[in-house]
This record gives C-alpha cells, sequence and structure tokens, in this order.
C-alpha cells in the first residue's frame, strides 16, 4: 500500500473518532451550561435588563412581575356592608339628652336665681355670674342682665313660666344671629361643593369630616373626601374607615407628602365621579405657628385653582374655653371661616362659648357634636339648644 495512502486512511480514523467524542458529549445530560441557555431565558434577561436600565433612567418605582395565578383562587374577601347613616335633620332633638345632661344645670341655675323671693343687687351679681362661668362672655352677660332686670320691672309679678319665657327671649337674642347656619353642601353645575375643615390638635377635626361626611350620605348625597392632614398617618386611616363605612371615596397620599396636592387632587377625583360634595380634612395646627397657617392658606389657594371653596368649617372643642376664641380669630384671619362645628358639647357645660364666639368672630355655629358615636353631629339649632337647657326634664 502506498505510504500516502495509509497516511490519509489514519488521518480520518482519528478525525471521525474526535467528532465522535464531541457528539456524544453534547448529547449526554449533565449541568446545565452555556449551550443549554434557551431563547426565552434569554428574552427574560434581557427584558430584566431594560427594565432596570429604564428604572435607573426614570427613577420610577419597580412593579414586581406578575405572578402566574394559583391553580386554585382564594375566597374574595366579603365586601364590607355599606351603613346607611340617618339624615342630618331634627338630629338636634334626637340628641337633646346628651345636650341637658351637659347644659341643664346652668339652665335650672338660672331660672331659680331668677324665681327667688327677693331679686336683689347680690342676687343679680349672682345671675351676671352663672352667665359668665357658662362662657357666655362678660359683655353678653351683662346685656342680658340689664334687659331682665328693666323687664322684671315692668313686668312686676315673675311666675315661673314668665320667668322661663323672659330668659328664654334673652338667650335667643344673644344666640340667633342674621348670619346664615346653612353647610354649603350643594354642587354648582358640574362640579361638587368644595368643605375645608380646619382647626388646631385634638379638637375633633377627622371626627367631624367623617361625621359630616355620613349624615350627608344619610341626606342622599355623594361625598368625596381627601385625606390632607398628611403629618399623621393615623388621621389617613381614620378618614378611610369613615369614608368606607359609606362608601365615600377617600383620596389619601403618603405620610408627609404635600397636604396642598392632596386637596387638589381630591377635588379633581370629586370633578371626574361627579360628586356632589368635596370634604378635605386639613392636619391640626396651632394658630401660634406661622408657618403651619401659612400652610393652610396655601391648601385653600390650591383648591381655588380647581373649584370655588364654599365652605371653611373651625372646628373648635367646646371644652377649652377662651382659648377657643383665640384660635378663631387667627383662622378667621388666614382662611376667611364660614362657620363653625362645636365639638364635644356633651362634655361641659359651657354652652355659653356659642354666644361668645359668634360674637367675636361674626361666624355662626353651624354644626354641633353632641358624642363620640358616628352620628352624634347636628345641625345648629337655637330654639332647641335654649329650650332644651330651660326644660325640667
Ligand atoms: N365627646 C365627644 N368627643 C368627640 C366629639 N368630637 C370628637 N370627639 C373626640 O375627640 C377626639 C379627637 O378627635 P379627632 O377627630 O381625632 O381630632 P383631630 O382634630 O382630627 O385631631 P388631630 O388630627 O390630631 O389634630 C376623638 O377621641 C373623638 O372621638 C364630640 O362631639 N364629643
Amino acid at each position: 500500500m502506498d505510504i500516502t495512502l495509509l497516511a490519509a486512511i489514519v488521518i480520518a480514523v482519528v478525525l471521525l473518532t474526535v467528532v465522535g467524542f464531541f457528539l456524544v458529549r453534547t448529547q449526554r445530560p449533565g449541568k446545565p451550561g452555556k449551550e443549554e441557555t434557551t431563547p426565552e431565558a434569554t428574552g427574560e434577561a434581557a427584558g430584566a435588563t431594560a427594565v432596570e436600565d429604564r428604572e435607573r433612567d426614570t427613577g420610577t418605582v419597580r412593579t414586581p412581575p406578575a405572578q402566574a395565578p394559583p391553580a386554585t383562587r382564594p375566597a374574595e374577601p366579603a365586601e364590607p356592608e355599606l351603613e346607611s347613616p340617618p339624615p342630618s335633620a331634627g338630629r338636634m332633638v334626637r340628641l337633646r339628652a346628651r345636650l341637658a345632661r351637659s347644659q341643664s344645670s346652668f339652665g335650672q341655675g338660672l331660672l331659680n336665681l331668677l324665681s327667688s323671693d327677693s331679686l336683689d343687687e347680690d342676687a343679680w351679681e349672682e345671675i351676671e355670674d352663672t352667665l359668665i362661668t357658662a362662657d357666655i362672655g362678660v359683655t353678653s352677660a351683662s346685656q342680658i342682665v340689664e334687659s331682665l332686670r328693666t323687664r322684671v320691672k315692668v313686668l312686676g309679678t315673675r311666675g315661673p313660666d314668665e320667668v322661663r319665657t323672659l330668659l328664654r327671649e334673652e338667650l335667643l337674642a344673644q344666640i340667633t344671629t342674621a348670619a346664615d347656619r346653612t353647610v354649603h353642601t350643594e354642587p354648582h353645575g358640574d362640579r361638587p361643593a368644595v368643605i375645608m375643615v380646619v382647626g388646631v390638635n385634638g379638637t375633633g377635626k377627622t371626627t367631624t369630616t367623617g361625621k359630616l361626611a355620613r349624615a350627608l350620605v344619610g341626606d342622599g348625597r355623594s361625598v368625596v373626601l381627601g385625606a390632607a392632614d398628611t403629618f399623621r398617618a393615623a388621621a389617613s386611616e381614620q378618614l378611610q374607615t369613615w369614608g368606607g363605612r359609606v362608601g365615600a371615596p377617600v383620596v389619601t397620599k403618603e405620610e408627609g407628602s404635600d397636604p396642598a396636592s392632596v386637596a387638589f387632587d381630591a377635588v379633581s377625583r370629586g370633578i371626574e365621579d361627579g360628586a356632589d360634595t368635596v370634604i378635605i380634612d386639613t392636619a391640626g395646627r396651632l394658630h401660634t405657628k406661622t408657618g403651619l397657617m401659612d400652610e393652610l392658606g396655601k391648601v385653600k389657594r390650591v383648591v381655588e385653582k380647581k373649584s370655588q371653596v364654599d365652605e371653611v368649617l373651625l372646628v373648635l372643642d367646646a371644652t377649652t374655653g377662651q382659648n377657643g376664641l383665640r384660635q378663631a380669630r387667627v383662622f378667621g384671619e388666614v382662611v376667611n371661616v364660614t362657620g363653625i362645628a362645636l365639638t364635644k358639647l356633651d362634655g361641659t357645660a359651657k354652652g355659653g362659648i356659642i354666644v361668645q364666639v359668634q360674637r367675636e368672630l361674626g361666624v355662626p355655629v353651624k354644626l354641633v357634636g353632641l358624642g363620640e358615636g358616628p352620628d352624634d353631629l347636628a345641625p345648629f339649632d337655637p330654639e332647641v339648644f335654649v329650650d332644651t337647657i330651660l326644660s325640667e326634664d
């Protein structure tokens, strides 16, 4: 055999052996190697890299990849049943027992003094002191006493009914103002009415916002709530609970967000939804903190870019007396308060604050809080108030 032919055969055999060895290796199962990478896997990795790049570029929050649905779905949580709150009309009459409990000692004290056998100087002074102790204010107290002295003299006799009638008229003359007590909740055109709820810490703003929303729903209105108290996370949760119970959507943002932006979004949502009323709960702030008061002014100005503000309700705690008046003055300067919601009237005998706050601020008390229950907020009715504190039962 030719030596060249032999060499060619040997080389061919060696080549076939080497190729055969590699072919067998690649078909054998073993550890995942580079050659095992699937196109899908490569695509996923490329996709992930693209997402990461986008995130790096835009700083957006990453959304977790969609999970494959489980074979059997867990049961949907049951929708909470919506409550049907009672309408707002006649609430003060329903809550008169609360009012009688807290205020009637004041009324009865006055009636007893006026009915005493001799109405001498000391007695008149005591009547004036009783009125001042009830936070009615010095000016109003002396006006009431002056007028009563004159009328008692003219009347001559002082039977219990006459005394009651006199006192009723004098108290009503001090409480009734020409100002309108309507809470302006009616939408105008395609825009909802906008109500801002303001006040110092702990007066009951969030509670009043929630109670008012309930009362409006009870009156057949649709309401959107704005949790612009972004300072206290619990306030937003509290409001969501109030809203959830009556099906009122609550616009919120994370703690520390700009309250003006929450308020703006809440009004936008109200317009989109065609809601009747938007109520914005704001953070409690001390009237002495200029920065915080400026922030409140900003919230109102930002809302006004979207819609007029129909009502600014100042929430005052009836138990804080004179301090409440100081707060009212400063808030009035910053946001043009249109009405007072006087809370915790069930917890104090100093209902006379109603007279003083209206006189000082020239703004009517529109709502009164008479308890911690969800429906313990009532439109203020001066006649029911006076009749209750002068009633014998
Ligand atoms: N007895 C009584 N308690 C009330 C009334 N209104 C509110 N409260 C209570 O007052 C407390 C404070 O109420 P909130 O609504 O949290 O007060 P807030 O003004 O929103 O508080 P901040 O957000 O901290 O400023 C709660 O315990 C309420 O239940 C009322 O009319 N009567």
